[in-house]
């Protein structure tokens, strides 16, 4: 059993590692999904609100909040016994590493996924699922957010670390060879 947990500033490139995850039939549990869900549950538009409701749902229910409300997916997965690795998209702090390893001891490791910040913008540019994603401001806020949430800690805390400053290609096919290790137990952390 892995659990995988990616970590990353926006536009860094977790969720290509999901989608490389998906096709090489890897589940993928995404902490944005949790927050999108909190968001339908209150009436709101995750659009406009997804910051805010994660902030919310740590306040009302303690910093690991997301983390645990994706715990039972996460088992879900694993009960499915031809799974082997489950990827948890989208670790914002240490207190939620130590849910995970709470769950899982030694089954659960962190990937940091790095880029700058110039070539985030760019690629963030490019992408625009919405208005935060073409403003360099906005973006500039948002790496604050998340780095006040304790992301930082986390990437220094990676077991596995992939700069993704080459192509979408070098990317992906360094993404499949940590999986492919990592399916193989040829891995230590
Ligand atoms: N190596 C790369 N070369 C070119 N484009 C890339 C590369 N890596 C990622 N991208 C593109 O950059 C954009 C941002 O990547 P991605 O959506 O994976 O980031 P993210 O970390 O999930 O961001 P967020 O936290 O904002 O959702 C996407 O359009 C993705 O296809």
């Amino acid at each position: 059993m892995h659990i995988l947990g990616t970590v990353g500033l926006p536009g860094s490139g977790k969720g290509e590692f999901a989608d490389i995850a998906r096709e090489a039939d890897i589940p993928v549990v995404t902490m944005g999904d949790v927050i999108r869900q909190a968001c339908r549950d209150r009436g709101l538009d995750p659009a406009d609100h997804h910051g805010e409701v994660a902030q919310a749902l740590r306040e009302e229910n303690g910093p690991a909040a997301i983390a645990e409300r994706s715990l039972p997916h996460i088992r879900e997965h694993l009960a499915d016994e031809d799974t082997e690795t489950v990827v948890v998209d989208g670790l914002r702090s240490m207190t939620e590493v130590e849910a995970f390893t709470d769950e899982f001891g030694d089954a659960f490791a962190i990937v940091s996924i790095e880029a700058p910040f110039d070539l985030r913008a760019e690629r963030l540019g490019e992408r625009g699922r919405d208005g935060t994603d073409t403003d360099l401001e906005a973006l500039r806020e948002r790496d604050e957010r998340e780095l006040g949430f304790g992301m930082g800690d986390v990437m220094d805390a990676a077991d596995y670390r992939i700069e993704n400053t080459d192509s979408l290609d070098a990317f992906q096919a360094e993404v499949r060879e940590l999986l492919s290790r990592v399916g193989a137990n040829d891995l230590q952390h």
